[in-house]
């Protein structure tokens, strides 16, 4: 399924009335570095506001950050959050609490090693909560660490009453609205919990559910989640070919960039044609793009994507394989 974008109104039932009627009322980044910062800027022109009747939250989000100088940039950097240094601090999941017609998402934006000890913060806060009451669904954006890794250590002893989990996998054109995200709901998120999680992403970027393997997520992340610095790579190399040929680097780049979104665009609204007929749409036959190609694919450009792509897939896969991270 292919989720294409939309607006995101806090506060407002997002849902098709026949599933459980649902309001996001608040955002939760654990993490303040480039994800979360990333996804806040996606967020921050398109977001409006509409209160659910009789309520009225002081903070549209939270954000925790493990540097103290930090919580000051932040807060002047989104000052419609509650910042704090702490995964621990009441007030963070006071803002936060859920009744039974609220949703709110905590975003898991840390480096993957601090995931297990995020968890227990969160599992700790809510040990007391009623078991009518909705729990928050749980968002990471960590390749490698598995559903059923984030269940035992979000639910370690109780089968009834789990936090709901949706692994995604966005990248960082989100914050200019232009990002990919590929997700995987846990078994135990509700229809409507999946909705409020897909709602969320589809503000700066298109969704994509990877079915039917939770693994693919990792291929997701390997070439979507990773997949602006593959490009940018391959720009840089384009760049520094042409400055060897004495184009002034800046005017270099702009006509990179700019042939990189024109390429991108054609291929993007033209799906049924494929790239190899692009490719030769480009080449005269015997020509000089005709022989450049050849060359990049005599000098093993496809092994050598390949190759890269299961290097980063084998971290990610390593990545996973907790407690050692
Ligand atoms: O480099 C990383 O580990 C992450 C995964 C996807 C993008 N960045």
């Amino acid at each position: 399924m292919v989720y294409s974008s939309c607006q995101l109104k806090l506060g407002q039932a997002l849902w098709d009335p026949k599933l459980k009627n649902l309001y996001l009322t608040h955002i939760t980044f654990i993490g303040g570095g480039t994800m979360a910062c990333a996804i806040l800027d996606g967020l921050a022109e398109s977001m409006s506001t509409t209160l659910k009747p009789g309520q009225a939250p002081e903070h549209t989000f939270s954000i925790t950050t493990r540097r103290q100088e930090r919580t000051m940039q932040l807060s002047e950097r989104y000052p419609r959050a509650y910042v704090t240094d702490s995964n621990d601090d009441g007030r963070l999941w006071e803002l936060a609490r859920n009744d039974e017609s609220t949703a709110h998402i905590v975003l898991i934006c840390t480096k993957p090693q601090s995931t297990l000890e995020v968890c227990q913060s969160i599992r700790l806060a809510h040990k007391s909560i009623p078991a009518a009451y909705n729990l928050p669904i749980v968002v990471t954006m960590c390749p490698g660490i598995t559903i059923a890794q984030l269940e035992s250590w979000l639910n370690p002893h109780s089968h009834s009453n789990r936090f709901p989990v949706v692994r995604t996998m966005p990248n960082t054109p989100v914050s200019i609205r232009q990002g990919a995200t590929a997700l995987v709901p846990s078994r135990w998120a509700s229809a409507s919990e999946v909705d409020c999680v897909v709602t969320f992403f589809r503000v700066f970027s298109p969704c994509v559910e990877v079915l039917p393997k939770e693994t693919l997520l990792d291929v997701a992340a390997a070439v979507s989640g990773s997949g602006p610095a593959w490009i940018f790579q391959y720009y840089k190399s384009l760049i520094e070919a042409a400055v060897q040929w004495g184009l002034p680097e800046d005017l270099a780049r702009s006509l990179i960039m700019q042939t990189g979104i024109g390429a991108s665009m054609l291929a993007n609204e033209q799906p049924e044609i494929s790239l190899s007929s692009m490719i030769s749409d480009v080449c005269v036959p015997g020509g000089s793009t005709e022989k450049g190609i050849k060359r990049l694919v005599d000098l093993g450009l496809q092994e050598a994507v390949a190759d890269a792509v299961g290097t980063s897939l084998g971290a990610n896969h390593r990545m996973g394989g907790h407690p050692s991270l």
